[in-house]
């Protein structure tokens, strides 16, 4: 028999004072996976971790823990009993007691089973030395680990983490997030992480739920969402982006830049052609003229730089292509043509998006 999802959202609501909060959420989430509520502030990603928890009242829907209901309109297992962790973005822990005491304060296990777990996790967070320390001894980011490893030692089979690494050091991060990680991974327990930082989303995630007022805009692996994002808005979260606006004539979209494809789209349709600054391609101007069209980039269009500047990798420039039309493209390196040279601007084909215009 196929064993269930470790864990699983079905058509969740939420409301608070009348007002829905979380509006129809499903979700699946197996052990040893990483799946990521990404999106802006207010959206509903707190809300719903904290359904899972069991630390918020539902409307309807469900969830179920590898099969079990843990809560159903009217019924709700109380959350100490969900086999969930939790970690917040204050690490909370008791000031009073040191490194392996915190650990092990929620264990229910024998003496020896307790030092023996707090003496495996020290390993992995890598914190043996410091297990006698009181939290005010510790950096933000051993405060962090120390988190981590309380949270995983009673073995949870979901382990719900909001915003964990944002009161951290920018410097410190990346090495604490792929720390964390593989810690999470060699437990195998199911994670649900809320953050709103998309590259932090695209570094951690498994799965990415990218949610919008309150529900589930699009769900897919990172390199799926980022590279067929669901709409203008799905694009945007991810990167800047340049839209060129067009009409549908004959499912074609006239511009500057030749035709697109607007398959489906009725005549007068209005329409947003997406394209990510790092998919523009730039040509010198000889003699009045641009390079050739041809079937990957389309058809070139002139257009006159009104700003360049560097930014540490790369270099951003901006175009002004026609009378409202700027664009900007990424260029590698350094690359920082004066104001008012003319170029040619073309589109990689295969990296832009047709989405008709929302109102
Ligand atoms: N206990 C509550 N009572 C009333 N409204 C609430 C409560 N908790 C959250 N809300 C509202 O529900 C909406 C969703 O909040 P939630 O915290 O889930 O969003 P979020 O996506 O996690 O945002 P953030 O990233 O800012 O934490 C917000 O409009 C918020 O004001």
């Amino acid at each position: 028999m196929a064993t269930a999802p470790r864990l699983e959202i079905e058509n969740l609501h939420c409301a608070f004072g009348g007002v829905e909060v979380v509006q129809g959420i499903s979700l699946t989430v197996e052990g040893g996976d990483v799946l990521c509520l990404l999106g802006p502030s207010g959206c509903g990603k707190s809300t719903t971790l904290r359904t899972i928890a069991g630390l918020e009242d539902i409307s309807s829907g469900e969830i179920r823990i590898d099969g079990q209901v843990v809560t159903r309109g009217g019924y709700t297992l109380p959350p100490e009993h969900r086999g969930v962790g939790l970690i917040f973005q204050d690490f909370a822990l008791f000031p009073h007691l040191t490194v392996a005491e915190n650990i092990s304060y929620g264990l229910r296990a024998s003496r020896s089973e307790k030092a023996h777990r707090v003496d495996e996790l020290l390993e992995r967070v890598h914190l043996s030395h410091h297990r006698q320390s009181y939290a005010h001894e510790l950096s933000g980011g051993e405060q962090q680990r120390v988190a981590l490893a309380r949270a995983l030692a009673p073995r949870p089979r979901v382990m719900l983490m909001d915003e964990p690494f944002s009161g951290l050091d920018n410097r410190l991060r990346d090495g604490i997030r792929d720390h964390t990680l593989q810690v999470l991974k060699d437990e195998d327990t199911a994670v649900v992480l809320v953050t709103h930082e998309p590259e932090e989303a695209m570094r951690m995630a498994d799965q990415i739920a990218l949610m919008r007022n309150g529900s589930i805009v699009q769900q897919g692996a990172p390199y799926n969402i980022y590279n067929s994002p669901a709409d203008r808005a799905a694009a945007a979260f991810f990167s800047d982006i340049n839209v060129i606006e067009a009409v549908v004539n004959g499912a074609l979209a006239e511009t500057p830049f030749g035709q697109f494809l607007a398959p489906g789209q009725p005549d007068g349709t209005k329409v947003d052609i997406v394209i990510r600054p790092q998919h523009l391609r730039i040509d010198f101007d000889r003699a009045g003229q641009g390079p050739h069209p041809t079937s990957e980039d389309g058809t070139p269009a002139r257009a006159e730089v009104i700003r360049s500047r560097f930014v540490g990798k790369e270099s951003l420039v901006e175009f002004l292509v026609h009378e409202g039309l700027v664009m900007t493209a990424t260029v590698p390196n350094v690359f920082l043509p004066k104001p008012g040279t003319v170029m040619w601007l073309a589109i990689r084909r295969d990296r832009c998006f047709v989405f008709p215009r929302k109102p």
